[in-house]
This record gives C-alpha cells, structure tokens and sequence, in this order.
C-alpha cells in the first residue's frame, strides 16, 4: 500500500480518494432511489445523504493537499538542509561527491570538458592558533562567499573538510579554470577580514585537472589528480595554481 502511494505520489493519491468518494456517494444513493419503493426513505435524506458526502469529502481533501504541499516544500528544504556544509553553505562531502558524479557521467557522455579543482587554504592552523577558532571560522565564510562570487551558478562548490575545498566546472577549460583561480587570489588579496581588533589575511593553494571524461574517469580519480596538483603548488612554496598534465 505505502509502495502503490509512493508510485502514485500523495497528491495523486489524494485526488483519486476524493474522486471514488465522491463516485460512491452518487452510486449509493442513485441505488437507494432504485429500492426506495419498499424502503421507505424520504427524497429529503436522500438528497442529504448524496449532498453531504459530496461537499465534505473535496474540503477534506482540499485541506488534506494543503497539508501535503506543506510537507512536500518542507521535505525539499530538509533535503537542502542536509546536502549543505553548516558553517559555509557550500555543498557538504557527500553532496558535493554524489552531485559531482552526475556531471562527470554526463560529460562523459555528451563528450564535454569539465574541470575539477582542489583548494586549500595555506597555513590554517596559524589563523587558528593566532586569532582564535572563531576567527577561523570567519575566514572559511568569507572564503566560501569569495568562491561563490567568482563562480557560475551551474558551478559545484563543495567544503570536503577542515580548510579543504573543491569545485566542478561543468563545460570549462583548463585555461577557464585557471582563469578562475587567478580571480580568486585577486579577491583574497584585496580582501581584509576584521575580527575583533585584528585584520587577517590568507592564501590558498589550488590544483586543477581539466578533461573529457572517460569510462574509468571519477570524481574521486579526478580530485586525486587534482589533489597530487594542489600537493605541487604547496611544495612550491604555497598561494599558487599547478594545472594536471598528466
Ligand atoms: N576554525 C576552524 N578550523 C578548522 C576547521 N576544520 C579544521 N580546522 C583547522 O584547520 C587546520 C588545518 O591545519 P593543517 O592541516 O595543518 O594545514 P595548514 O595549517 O593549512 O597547512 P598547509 O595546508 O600545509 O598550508 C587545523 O588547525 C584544524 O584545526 C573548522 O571548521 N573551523
């Protein structure tokens, strides 16, 4: 029963009740019309017994639709709630992986490019030991809201953990990619973050893989790329972009 309503979904489901209700009321009385020569029941409660029915069972059912598209929008921002990482709103790990998987699939179907792209902030824990943990915790919201102020809205941002990011550029080149990050160290080195009374600053690291996806190709294959790129750029001294070339 709970799987035919899941299959018809709650509205439809609801319509149907209603609609049988409503087509059973109309059959019993029109029998009751039929018999009535010996029954004795008056046209009056016929009429009644039609007329109630028929006016009750649609206000139920339009108070009970209600009620579901409540539940309906709730769930949908539930489902929201759930994908998202708390403190920066991006996409949390296991959204961004399961969200991320689809675009490869699909890239790797309609032969398009995308770009994978891991970010780490440099030296993190220093924020964190010089200004406080909720100093920290400014700086991954501001640099949350720099990523998403740089990218396009059909862009995957995902917080992975700790001071980790990484993004999905569907359609986007190596050369885009890289474009992207440089607009990013132009917005952190133009940005100043207040806290209390200190003014903080900091870089990121950042690896890129770009490519037409094959059969064998992942996003956990691809952010491996992008992370031994990222590895790169830290042992080259940090607050840089190393591109994959294979
Ligand atoms: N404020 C804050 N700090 C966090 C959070 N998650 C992880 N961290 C801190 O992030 C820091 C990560 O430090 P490391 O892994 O040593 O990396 P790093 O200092 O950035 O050094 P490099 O990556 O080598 O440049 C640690 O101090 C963690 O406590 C968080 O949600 N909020």
């Amino acid at each position: 029963m709970r799987q035919t309503i899941q299959n018809l979904g709650r509205l439809n489901t609801v319509i149907l009740i209603t609609a049988i209700s409503a087509f059973t009321s109309v059959l019993i009385t029109f029998l009751a019309f039929y018999l009535r020569q010996n029954s004795g029941i008056t046209s009056i409660a016929l009429f009644l017994a039609t007329l109630i029915p028929l006016t009750v069972t649609p206000l139920v059912s339009w108070h009970l639709i209600g009620l579901l598209m409540n539940i309906d929008k709730l769930e949908k921002e539930m489902r929201l709630l759930a994908s998202l990482d708390p403190l920066t709103d991006v996409l949390n790990r296991r959204a961004f992986f399961q969200d991320a998987a689809q675009h490869i699939h699909r890239a790797e179907q309609e032969r398009r490019v995308v770009s994978v792209i891991a970010l780490d902030l440099d030296r993190f824990k220093v924020v964190n030991d010089r200004y406080g943990h909720s100093a920290g915790d400014l700086v991954l919201r501001h640099f949350a809201a720099t990523i998403k102020a740089n990218c396009r809205t059909t862009d995957l941002i995902g917080r992975l953990g700790g001071e980790e990011f990484a993004l999905l550029l569907p359609n986007t080149s190596a050369a885009a990619a890289y474009a992207l990050a440089q607009r990013l160290y132009l917005t952190l080195r133009q940005s100043v973050i207040r806290h209390e009374h200190s003014k903080i600053g900091y870089t990121v690291s950042v690896g890129v893989i770009s490519l037409v996806p094959r059969e064998a190709d992942t996003i956990e294959t691809l952010l491996n790329k992008a992370d031994r790129s990222l590895y790169l750029a830290k042992e080259t001294g940090r607050n840089c972009t190393v591109v994959f070339d294979g």
